[in-house]
C-alpha cells in the first residue's frame, strides 16, 4: 500500500517499507533502545484500516485531513486514508464538501480566527458503531448552528450512531473540549475486545488499534496472573481496559486514572462485563498516597512513570509489574531505575506493532522479584 498523500502526511511514516521490512526496522529500534532483542514480536491482525480513532484537523484554506509531520501550520488536505475505514474517508469528505458549501470558517491556528477545529470520528471495529463529534471554536449563535449541523448528520446519519457537537473555547490546538452537545444517537458507542464490551464516549481512551487492544488484554491477564486475593493495581487505567479484565479472576483491583470520562465509562464497563469488584480511583496517580498492591500493572503516556509514582511503587514491594507502554525510550528509563533500585528483574518484554505505516511501537514488559 502506498497512498497518495505518503510522505508529506504525518498520519504514516514508514509506509513506503513493505510490512516484514516495517517491522525489521521497529525490532532494530527496540534493540537500540532496550540492548537486547523482544522476547515476542507480533504483528497486527490488520494493517490498514486498522484505527479506531481519527481526529481531522481543519486547516485554513478548507483542508480536513492531518498535519505534515512535525509541522503544526502545514495542513494536508486528505481524500484518501487506509488508517480507519472506508466509511471514514467518506464521512470526511462529505464534511469538507459541507463546510466549504456553507461557508464555514475553518479555525486558524495562527491568528485565532474562524470556527471549525476538527472532525473526530471514531469506531467500535467489531461492533460496527460510529460516533462523529465536530469541534468548533465558541459561538453566539448556537441553535442556528444546531441545525446546520443538523443537515450534515442527515448526509451521514447511515453511517453513524452519535453525532456530537464540542466546543474548545481556547486557542489550544486540540480536538477536545469542555462544552458538549449531543446531537443526535446514542450518548456512547461500544467496542469489543475478547469477551469484554467497553463504552467509549467523544473522548475517553481506548487504545486505538481495535486488533492488537486484544492482544495486549491477553498478555496483560497472562503477565499479572491474577488471583482471587491478590490486591492488584492499574496505574493511568483509562476507563478499566485492563482492570475489568483483571477484575475477573481477582477480587481487590483498583483503577486509577484522572479523566472524568474514562471515569465514566469505567462504571458503564463495569456493569455490562458484569465485574463487580474493581474499585475506580478518579485521581492523579502522583497523589495516591501509597499503592498497598501484589501486583501492579502501568500503562502512562508517552513521558512514562512519574518519579513519585515510582517511588510509591518501590515502595509498595510488588512482586510483579506489568509495564506497557507506546514510548519504549521513557519505559526503558523506567525500567532501568525499577530493576536497580528495586531489585526487579525483567523476565519478558514483547513488542506489539499497535501501529502500522508509523514508527510507533507498544511494548509489555513483565518485571518480577
Ligand atoms: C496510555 S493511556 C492508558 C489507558 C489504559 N491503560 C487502556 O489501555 O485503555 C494513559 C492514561 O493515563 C491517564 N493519565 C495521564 N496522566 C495521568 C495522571 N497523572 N494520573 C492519572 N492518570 C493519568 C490518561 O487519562 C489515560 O487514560
Amino acid at each position: 500500500m502506498l497512498c497518495k498523500h505518503f510522505p508529506k502526511c504525518g498520519g504514516c511514516q514508514i509506509q513506503n517499507l513493505l510490512y516484514d521490512k516495517q517491522i525489521e526496522y521497529k525490532i532494530n529500534r527496540f534493540i537500540d533502545i532496550f540492548k537486547r532483542e523482544p522476547d515476542e514480536v507480533i504483528k497486527s491482525p490488520k494493517i490498514i484500516y486498522y484505527r479506531n480513532r481519527m481526529d481531522y484537523v481543519v486547516g485554513p484554506n478548507y483542508e480536513v485531513g492531518l498535519k505534515e509531520y512535525g509541522k503544526w501550520y502545514s495542513y494536508v488536505n486528505i481524500d484518501e486514508c487506509f488508517l480507519q475505514s472506508p466509511e471514514s474517508n467518506i464521512i470526511r469528505n462529505k464534511f469538507r464538501e459541507f463546510i466549504i458549501n456553507k461557508n464555514l470558517k475553518p479555525w486558524d491556528t495562527k491568528n485565532y480566527t474562524g470556527f471549525i477545529r476538527y472532525i473526530v470520528i471514531r469506531e467500535g471495529k467489531f461492533t460496527n458503531e460510529r460516533i462523529v463529534n465536530i469541534i468548533t471554536y465558541k459561538t453566539d449563535n448556537l441553535e442556528y448552528y444546531k441545525n446546520i449541523f443538523f443537515e450534515f448528520y442527515n448526509e451521514i446519519k447511515n453511517y453513524i450512531n452519535s453525532f456530537y457537537w464540542t466546543i474548545n473555547d481556547t486557542i489550544s490546538d486540540v480536538s477536545y473540549g469542555n462544552i458538549n452537545y449531543l446531537l443526535y444517537g446514542e450518548k456512547y458507542i461500544k467496542e469489543k475486545a475478547l469477551d469484554n464490551f467497553y463504552y467509549i464516549s467523544t473522548n475517553s481512551f481506548y487504545q486505538p488499534n481495535s486488533y492488537t487492544a486484544e492482544i495486549l488484554l491477553k498478555y496483560v491477564r497472562e503477565f499479572t496472573d491474577p488471583n482471587e486475593n491478590d490486591i492488584i493495581y492499574d496505574l493511568y487505567s483509562g476507563s478499566g481496559f485492563y482492570a475489568i479484565e483483571i477484575g475477573k479472576y481477582s477480587n481487590y483491583v483498583y483503577a486509577v486514572d484522572n479523566n472524568k470520562e474514562n471515569f465514566e465509562m469505567f462504571n458503564l464497563n463495569k456493569e455490562i462485563n458484569n465485574v463487580k469488584s474493581v474499585k475506580f480511583l478518579l485521581s492523579n496517580v502522583e497523589n495516591l498516597e501509597k499503592i498497598n498492591a501484589d501486583k501492579i500493572i502501568v500503562d502512562p503516556p508517552r513521558p512514562g512513570i512519574n518519579k513519585k509514582v515510582i517511588r510509591k511503587i518501590l515502595e509498595s514491594n510488588a512482586k510483579k509489574i506489568v509495564y506497557v507502554s507506546c514510548y519504549p525510550e521513557t519505559q526503558k528509563r523506567d525500567i532501568d531505575i525499577l530493576i536497580n533500585k528495586g531489585n526487579y528483574k525483567l523476565e519478558n518484554i514483547i513488542l506489539v506493532d499497535q501501529f502500522p505505516h508509523t514508527y510507533h511501537m507498544e511494548t509489555i514488559a513483565l518485571l518480577s522479584k
